[in-house]
């Protein structure tokens, strides 16, 4: 890595002066009258060796010309985004501030085809075949529950980067699912999580897997006790526990003192970190409901992706465009936001998966050698599926005071073609038409001449003016398959690590996150005892006290 920030390069304060000059000029309408051949240039479209995954990404209605997508590029080649990437390949420590390398990538290594020499990376199909045995076992009925029945729910307990992937992908391929399991997934340590999915559930035929990484998450551990607890209120002898509960992590000696068996553990390594751990053990929940074939197409499709940001050039390079264009709005045009809006149903967790993935990784306000930057830095990501975000919030995106630039991403196919695909049409035909709509609005002159006579009620015709020319990414892919899903999970995990490179950021730690978590604990040392209450400002301290008095009151 460079040490550098993102102000260092020329291309940066080239990118600000063609703003300062160009943005009013960079008008969709007018770009595309001016270039016929505009979506042909600015498509890009992505097909795998075997050619079972297809991606097209239109880039063409986003607010740029040439000249600002060659400075772009520029700034990649000047931020040395490729020398970055090969780095985080070979297993260099990447990962600063934790002198840890980042390896993913070493998780999804199909064939061996990347030499990783980092310590732990020839250990990856050893638990790859770990989990397809015990998968097998408790899919084929032959694992059995401490009153030998075969195991039909699993519950996944797990926080963050231990629970979001397993949860988003299990949604996601739904149709690859198993039908005699049942999925659930518990996180967060308000009892009412647990409580409600273990009142669903019965302790001979349910299978508990404590997902995390450091094993020492409060709510995870909480969460894994108290199933613990219920689960001994029907079985009472704790050596049914081994049938009932396996763990992922990277700590062994924290979990074989929870009381799990070692043989029962699927481990990973530090250089996994958690937003980008469903493709390690963490994945046991989604192997267990879609079966190791499908997992492994999972990682084949995710193998070829990554294949494709190591060796495509940069102009062609998906992660890396999406990346660049993602830097012009957040840094240039100071759009605070980034939405994700998938038109597929099974796609509903896709954006909650991508705030973490993102925000916790580009959400930093220090560059990698601890100075202040003075740019800003991750967007915030939201999104739902559509057509319900339509219905929801699009009103502020196509009228708003605000810019928000979007990613549209729809299938080809439908998993569910009910109607002769009449439902598929009606969806498509609005992932077609918002983000034109978006590009292209509606002037005042059409909605006169619509409005006839009601054209003098002044008001009314300017709130039904569109202004257009808000910027959107449409992504088409041939059908969510576990190979496309895992093409495009490491779209848009490059695309996080592109930005965090340019930013000049540590997009792997996440120190922000252990603040709050410090102070909790100090505060649950006081919460039973108001004379202990010390050492807060006013608000909290008043906060806590009315707590414990209302409570006291009961
Ligand atoms: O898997 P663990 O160790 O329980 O961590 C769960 C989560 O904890 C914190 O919020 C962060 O460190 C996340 O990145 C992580 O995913």
């Amino acid at each position: 890595m460079s040490g550098k920030l993102a102000t260092d390069y020329p291309s940066w304060a080239k990118l600000q002066e063609l703003y300062d000059t160009q943005h009013k000029s960079l008008v969709l309408k007018d770009l595309f009258a001016a270039d016929p051949e505009r979506f042909n240039k600015l498509s890009k479209s992505y097909d795998n060796a075997s050619k079972d995954v297809h991606i097209l990404a239109d880039l063409s209605k986003n607010l740029v010309n040439d000249e600002v997508v060659a400075t772009l590029l520029q700034l990649a080649k000047e931020a040395n985004v490729e020398k970055a990437r090969d780095e985080m390949f070979a297993g260099k420590h990447i990962n600063t501030s934790e002198d840890r390398a980042v390896l993913h990538v070493a998780l999804r290594n199909v064939g061996g085809e990347f030499k990783i020499p980092e310590a732990g990376a020839d250990e990856v199909q050893g638990v790859l075949d770990h989990m397809t045995e015990f998968s097998n076992k408790i899919r084929s009925g032959e694992w059995k529950g401490y009153t030998g029945k075969r195991i039909d729910t699993i519950v996944n307990i797990g926080i963050g980067g231990s629970d979001l992937g397993p949860m988003m992908v299990t949604e996601a391929l739904k149709p690859y699912g198993s039908k005699d399991l049942k999925m659930h997934f518990v996180s967060n340590v308000d009892g009412t999580h647990i409580a409600e999915v273990t009142s669903e559930c019965n302790a001979e035929t349910t299978l508990f897997i404590v997902a995390s990484k450091t094993f020492t998450t409060q709510e995870t551990i909480t969460n894994a006790e108290s199933a613990r607890e219920w689960f001994l209120k029907s079985a009472v002898d704790k050596a049914h526990i081994a049938k009932h509960f396996v763990a992922l992590s990277t700590n062994t000696p924290a979990v074989t003192s929870f009381g799990i068996d070692s043989a029962n553990m699927f481990k990973f390594w530090d250089w996994v970190g958690g937003r980008y751990s469903l493709w390690s053990a963490i994945g046991l929940s989604i192997m267990l409901y879609i079966g190791p074939e499908n997992f492994k197409d999972m990682l084949l499709g995710a193998h070829e992706m990554d294949k494709h940001f190591l060796e495509a050039p940069l102009e062609d390079n998906l992660p890396v465009l999406l990346a660049l264009l993602g830097v012009w709005y957040n840094d240039f045009y100071g759009a605070q936001t980034h939405a994700l809006l998938p038109y597929d149903q099974y796609m509903h967790k896709f954006a909650d998966y991508f705030q973490q993935g993102d925000m916790e990784s580009n959400g930093k306000f220090v560059s990698k050698d601890g100075r202040r930057v003075s740019y800003q830095t991750g967007p915030i990501i939201w999104g739902q599926s559509g057509t319900n975000g339509q219905h929801a919030f699009y009103q502020l995106i196509h009228q708003g005071t605000k810019l928000i630039p979007a990613d549209f991403l729809a299938p080809i196919e439908s998993q569910n073609p009910i109607r002769n695909n009449l439902h598929h049409e009606i969806l498509l035909s609005n992932f077609f038409a918002q983000p034109e709509a978006l590009a292209f609005g509606k002037d005042e002159a059409t909605v006169a001449q619509e409005l006839g006579e009601q054209k003098s009620n002044e008001a009314l015709l300017k709130s039904k003016v569109f202004e257009g020319n808000r910027p959107t990414n449409s992504i088409l892919f041939q059908k969510l398959t576990p190979k496309t899903l895992g093409s495009l999970i490491v779209l848009y995990e490059h695309k996080i690590f592109t930005q965090g490179c340019i930013w000049g950021i540590n997009s792997f730690d996440q120190m922000g996150v252990e603040l709050g978590k410090v102070l909790a604990k100090k505060i649950l040392g006081q919460l039973g005892d108001a004379s202990k209450v010390t050492g807060h400002d006013s608000s909290t301290t008043g906060l806590i006290k009315h707590f414990q008095a209302r409570r006291a009151a009961l």
